[in-house]
């Protein structure tokens, strides 16, 4: 059974690096103490890494991405939560988000590469929810999608756990760094000037999402900014309360800008 070894600092991230056996499958998960989708991708991963042993084929680390930047930047990651996977050095795959179906494809890809079959032998129905979607177990999707008012339960459950994945989660179009309508963008400056630490959604890869939540929100725009799972407003109102109130964002400022949820 295979345990999963939070790396600290960057020294004992290069020695364990440097002493695995090039044929190891090296799974790096990337976190932020403050996401809730890492805290359901580290139940996922750790259930994974007891069908895995670390018998010489995997071995499975876990970084806070903020604290260890300079092996994030490495990596590109830019979100949490975020895996990797590389062997001897090489990267093989990265999966973005918290889609345990994708984690465990993933996995297994790379562990058959070297043993010709699978390590595992059953499979976990792991149940998590994050901005990559809802792995929701085969019954229930069954159900969700013959039955609408199922469906509409499912989606407003996903978007419930998604307005709490980070303190400030912001559901805009595009991304921070590639904003595709100007609310949006104007709304990202205005967090990155004050160095908001947030979450953000890209509404726009995900029409369920987009669609589904003005219903949730009653709101029939983006951007969307959440604090604390409640909606405040898009962006003139967020203008508003930034003029009446300059620190109601105070809490969640940080140092430098955070590591979004994918
Ligand atoms: N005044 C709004 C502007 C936002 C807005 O009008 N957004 C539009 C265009 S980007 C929108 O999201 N429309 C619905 C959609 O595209 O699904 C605010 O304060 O946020």
């Amino acid at each position: 059974m295979s345990t999963i070894k939070e790396i600290t600092t960057e020294d004992e991230w290069r020695s364990h690096v440097a002493a695995l056996p090039s044929s190891t499958l090296l799974i790096i998960s990337f976190h932020a103490p403050w996401a809730a989708p890492c805290g359901q991708m580290a139940t996922v991963l750790k259930t994974l890494a007891t069908e895995y042993p670390a018998n010489g084929e995997t071995s499975w680390v876990s970084i806070n991405a903020e604290e260890l930047s300079d092996i994030s930047e490495t990596y590109d990651v830019t979100a949490v939560p975020y895996l990797v996977l590389q062997r001897n050095d090489q990267v093989l795959e990265a999966v973005s988000g918290s889609s345990a179906v994708k984690v465990r494809t993933a996995i297994e890809t790379h562990t058959k590469n070297i043993n010709g079959a699978s390590a595992s032998t059953n499979g976990v129905s792991a149940s998590i929810t994050g901005a990559e979607g809802v792995e929701k177990p085969a019954d229930g999707e069954v159900e969700a999608e013959t039955d609408p008012v199922k469906a509409k339960e499912e989606l407003f459950k996903r978007l419930g756990e998604l307005v709490k994945a980070a303190p400030v989660m912001l559901f805009m179009k595009g991304t921070p760094s590639a904003p595709q309508c100007g609310f949006s963008r104007q709304l990202v400056a205005l967090l990155r000037e004050r160095s908001v630490k947030y979450g953000f959604f890209n509404i726009l890869a995900d029409d369920e999402v987009r669609q589904g939540l003005k219903e949730y929100a009653d709101w029939p725009t983006f951007p969307q900014l959440w604090v604390d799972g409640d909606l405040v407003g898009g962006l003139d109102i967020i203008k508003e309360e930034l003029d009446n109130d300059p620190d109601f964002l105070k809490a969640h400022i940080v140092a430098k800008e955070g590591i979004a949820v994918a």
